[in-house]
């Protein structure tokens, strides 16, 4: 029996260990720059994390991450020799876990440390400068930080405005951005001359995928220059289309707050003969909060996203189903993404705008779909009856406060980002991978676009919720 116990011990023991071999042998780990990398030792000064002789914390050794504790992109564990496993190359890709450092390379009563927010608003903005602010504060005694205002335009615009935990102590229960964004103007060398001026050693930067490609530039410089600051980025992005990380904080509440709409428009579609409800919910080039909100919510029978693109007429088209919806169920609600369909919506030369940051303004999609839902009614159903209630709640599910998780996503965000900075990293992303919080190198952050995968199980999910078509043409 003893011998039993030892051999399936031993059989245990071994496999962990083969296992272990598996996964570091294909495993890259992706560094992020530290400001040793271009700034001479004798130039930069470590001192003693000040967490060890806070009241607060009771750090012992396993308090602090180890620099060689990483982080995987995905956790799934597979057989090589099995030939039917599909092996995504993100498999083997890890990141440096987050968290404090026993040893930081700021001296915290010297450090002067800028937050900016960027690109469009999104839900827990304010959380993000609050807990930067109190925690830059009451974690490391840092007590020179700056807001600045509108965007990148506001480094070399106006003066930067002096933040302090008080001030900004019931910031977290207000949507938006107390140091207001901007698009556009974004101008590399007035910014880095602000930076250099005003002695900043932190610069945390709130933004979206432009915003990022932004920081990667601005850090690129400060290496040229070879000056001694931290770039931080922390992904924003109500669409939530930045790569890499799990979710971008925020998209929670904008899905959540997006049911509002969506219950609203079945009412009236239950409500009326013929009844549709339709819906248009943010997201510029990707579907992820219209696939998000209508899994959560079941009473959508179609959803449109712009990665899968779809058409009207014919065999397969969206009146058929719709027409198929409203005779078995007497209503149908639909759900569109604003970056759905622009292909299809006739449009003027002049109609091609971009905004200051060089985006595409989109054509509106959910006016068009309204108008061509009534058309094509009164066409093929001369004297029926049809309602048609299109909402628009665009702007009310990100200009609202973030939801609890979302809070508290923003508050582990900000001290990852702070940590990190401390401990002298710099272009680098503070995010969620995996479930954990990792450091991100800016530059793959600014090039990884989260896009829905329409052969991935999510959309499979929504198409079974909803049984709509798939929009391939026969
Ligand atoms: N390639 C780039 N290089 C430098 N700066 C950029 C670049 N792209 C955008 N920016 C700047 O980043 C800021 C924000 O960009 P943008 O308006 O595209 O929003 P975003 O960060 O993508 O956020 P969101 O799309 O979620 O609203 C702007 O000030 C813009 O000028
Ligand atoms: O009207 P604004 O503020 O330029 O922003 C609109 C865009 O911003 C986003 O919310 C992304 O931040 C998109 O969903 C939307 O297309
Ligand atoms: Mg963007």
């Amino acid at each position: 029996m003893a011998e039993n116990d030892r051999k399936l011990n031993n059989g245990v023991e071994e496999e962990t260990i083969e296992l272990q071999k598996l996964s570091l042998s294909g495993i890259k780990i992706k560094s992020v720059p530290h400001l040793s990398d271009y700034i001479p030792n004798s130039q930069l000064k470590t001192v003693t994390n000040p967490l060890a002789s806070s009241p607060f914390y009771h750090p012992t050794d396993t308090f602090y991450i180890s620099p060689s504790s990483d982080i995987l992109l995905k956790q799934v564990l597979y057989d090589l020799s099995d030939p039917t496993t599909r092996q995504k190359p993100a498999y083997g890709i890890a990141y440096h876990r987050s968290g404090p450092r026993k040893l930081i390379y700021f001296d915290p009563g010297n450090v002067r440390a800028a937050i900016v927010t960027c690109g469009g608003l999104c839900p827990g903005m304010n959380t993000v400068i609050r807990e930067l602010v109190v925690g830059l504060s009451d974690l490391y005694g840092v007590h020179q930080i700056f807001g600045i205002r509108s965007g990148y335009r506001g480094f070399y615009s106006s003066d930067p405005m002096p933040l302090t935990p008080e001030m900004v102590h019931n910031w977290h229960k207000q949507g938006g951005t107390a140091l207001e964004t901007s698009r556009g103007g974004f101008d590399l060398v007035k910014i880095v001359d602000s930076i250099e001026s005003h002695g900043f050693s932190h610069v945390y930067i709130v933004g979206g995928d432009g915003t990022m490609r932004g920081a990667v530039e601005i850090y690129n410089e400060i290496l040229r220059r070879k000056i001694p600051v931290a770039v931080v980025g922390i992904p924003k992005t109500v669409d939530n289309d930045v790569g890499i990380i799990d979710k971008s904080f925020g998209f929670q509440t904008a899905v959540e707050t997006a049911q509002q709409a969506i219950n609203a428009a079945h009412v009236e579609a239950e409500s009326a003969v013929n009844g549709i409800g339709l819906v248009k919910l943010m997201g510029r080039s990707t579907g992820h909060i219209a696939l998000h909100a209508t899994l959560s919510n079941r009473d959508v029978d179609c959803c449109l996203i712009p990665e899968n693109e779809f058409f009207l007429e014919g065999k397969g088209g969206l009146f058929e189903f719709i027409e198929h919806k409203l005779k078995r169920n007497g209503h149908a609600v639909v759900v569109v993404a604003e970056g759905a369909g622009q292909d299809l919506i006739p449009k003027s030369k002049e109609e091609e705008r971009r905004d200051d940051s060089g985006n595409p303004v989109l054509l509106n999609v959910g006016g068009w779909l309204k108008s061509e839902l009534h058309k094509w009614w009164k066409r093929d159903h001369p004297g029926e009856l049809v309602t048609v209630k299109y909402i628009d709640p665009t702007y009310m599910i990100r200009a609202v406060p973030a939801n609890a998780t979302d809070n508290l996503y923003c508050t582990l965000l900000a001290h990852s980002a702070i940590h990190g900075a401390m401990a002298g990293y710099t272009g680098f992303v503070a995010g969620q991978v995996n479930g954990n919080y990792a450091y991100i190198p800016v530059k793959e952050v600014a090039e990884a676009k989260n896009v829905v995968d329409t052969m991935d199980h999510q959309w499979a999910w929504v198409r079974s919720v909803t049984n709509q078509p798939d929009f391939q043409r026969a």
